[in-house]
């Protein structure tokens, strides 16, 4: 029997059934069932934001520490439980999902602590006997609206910082993950969070999410998700005057020369392009590979691919969990379609796989062949789909690296410090990797990116303070 999963309203847990999360890896097999709110629960979770601002903005640093240092704790203690639920509706596999997991508690642990480290300054005005304070200030009612590809770590690296520096919250994530979401509001709830200081609002993104966008009470929204929706933030933030952040696509490139160590290539290769079925932002979805290395590269990789255990998400043997849902399975077999159209050559995979449940698997696709102007190299695709640009030399490889609309991460293979001096220097991206996968990031330091993938103040570590606050500058006279 599944039980209703119901939204977090001021304090409370409301609404009817209204949509049901099925597992990707047997969609015989229902997660559960949740709430759906509308645009008057949307109203509702915002007033009640709005409402609980003022005492929470005002609440003391051992106030947030204690509820953010036992969520954490909670978490962690319950990593395994929590783990498997997001590879069940997800469909990343056990081991990312308690990773992932581990990743949320560390985000929280991280930003209890920061609130105690809140500082400001204070310096002499330049008029004799005024004194100058600066202090930062909570920015009032977040939205926070999240994608379904990191179910927990995304909504936790929203949702800790803005709770550390006085937000009050309304959280929107995406349909497809409510578990993992759902999971985590009631963590904190129980935790000791008053009332209507996070909101829980599950349910359409062009309905919920939109009546959050259209909202004047809310001011400030961080979202993640594809670059479509990213556009209409802006928009709907500009007519409200408000902060927003944007996290959206990439098409990261790793570049590979020909002084690099082969297996170390294959590794970043196959785990920045493959690893969580390729559903990230950060994924390695261009392989720029040198001429004197290429072949063997190729070789290599095709073996390490056809060695990988593709399967149902929840089975620990399994390496490649099924895509997300049918939509995005789509989307990755057109891209397919799309590549082979263009003249590029599918050397290994691109089927869809049989297993012993109803799920969406997909055999990671390789393409060779391809040139950095072909759809496939210009789009983000968003599955386990990646391809090869053969290039002459590591300038080469840098220009066609950097051509791309997009700019969130990038690496490159290499045992050259001059070569890796320069890359991270000239790379156009948020994030840079030397002889690491481009995903697959550190809990405590900014991430973000350039160009048509970021936009705003980063996020995580240290940096998030700069979208959840707003400076005040205050002068006293004290005659
Ligand atoms: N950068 C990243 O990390 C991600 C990138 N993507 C890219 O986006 C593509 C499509 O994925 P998709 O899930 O449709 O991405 P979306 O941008 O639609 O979804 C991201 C979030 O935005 C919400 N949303 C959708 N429409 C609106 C709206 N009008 N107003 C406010 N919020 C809204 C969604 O709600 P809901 O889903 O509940 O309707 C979800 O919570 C992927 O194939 C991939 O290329 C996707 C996810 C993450
Ligand atoms: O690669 C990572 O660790 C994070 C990726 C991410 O945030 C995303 O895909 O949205």
């Amino acid at each position: 029997m599944t039980v209703l999963r119901k939204n977090l309203i001021d304090g409370e847990w409301l609404g009817e059934a209204g949509s049901r999360n099925i597992n990707p890896s047997n969609t015989n097999d229902v997660v559960g069932e949740y709430a759906s709110a509308g645009p008057e629960e949307a109203k509702q979770a915002i007033a009640a934001a709005k409402a609980a601002f003022p005492a929470w903005s005002r609440s003391g640093p051992l106030a947030r520490h204690a509820v953010l240092k036992k969520t954490s704790d909670e978490i962690m203690a319950r990593k395994d439980e929590i783990g498997r639920s997001l590879a069940r509706e997800e469909g990343k596999t056990l081991a990312e999902g308690v990773g992932e997991t581990i990743r949320a508690a560390q985000l929280f642990d991280f930003f209890a602590g920061e609130t105690l480290r809140l500082s400001g300054e204070m310096v002499p005005s330049v008029r004799p006997g005024v004194g100058v304070e600066m202090t930062r200030e909570g920015v009032g009612v977040v939205g926070l609206i999240t994608p379904w590809n990191f179910p927990i770590a995304i909504p936790a690296w929203k949702i800790a910082p803005a709770l550390a520096y006085g937000n009050t919250i309304v959280f929107k994530p995406a349909e497809l993950v409510p578990e993992s979401a759902w999971t985590i509001v009631d963590i904190l709830h129980r935790a000791g969070l008053p009332k209507g200081v996070l909101n829980l609002v599950m349910g359409k993104g062009s309905v919920v999410g939109q009546a959050m966008l259209d909202s004047p009470d809310i001011n400030a929204i961080s979202f993640t998700g594809s670059v479509g929706t990213g556009k209409r933030v802006a928009a709907a933030s500009v007519e409200h005057m408000r902060k927003f952040q944007l996290e959206m696509g990439g098409k990261n490139p790793l570049v590979v020369l020909d002084d690099a160590d082969l297996g170390t290539a294959v590794d970043c290769a196959v785990n920045g392009a493959y690893f969580s079925t390729g559903q990230r932002c950060t994924a390695s979805s261009r392989l720029i590979v040198t001429d004197g290395i290429h072949d063997r590269f190729v070789d290599a990789v095709k073996e390490r691919l056809d060695k990988l255990v593709i399967g149902d998400a929840l089975d620990a043997k399994t390496q490649i969990g099924p895509v997300v849902d049918q939509t995005q399975l789509k989307q990755d077999e057109d891209y397919i379609a799309i590549g082979r159209q263009e003249g590029a050559e599918l050397a290994f995979g691109g089927d869809r796989l049989e297993r012993g449940t109803p799920g969406f698997y997909l055999q990671p696709a390789l393409f060779v062949g391809s040139t950095n102007a072909m759809r496939i190299s210009r789009e983000e695709i968003f599955g386990p789909v990646a391809n090869v640009i053969r290039v002459k030399d590591y300038d080469e490889a840098l220009s066609v690296a950097n051509d791309t609309p997009f700019g969130l991460t990038s690496g490159i293979c290499t045992t050259s410090l001059k070569h890796a001096t320069h890359f991270k220097r000239n790379s156009e991206a948020g994030m840079v990797m030397v002889n690491l996968p481009t995903a697959g990031v550190d809990f405590h330091v900014p991430f973000g990116g350039r160009k048509g993938s970021s936009y705003g103040p980063r996020e995580q570590g240290r940096y998030a303070m700069e979208f959840y606050t707003t400076v005040k500058t205050a002068y006293t006279f004290a005659g």
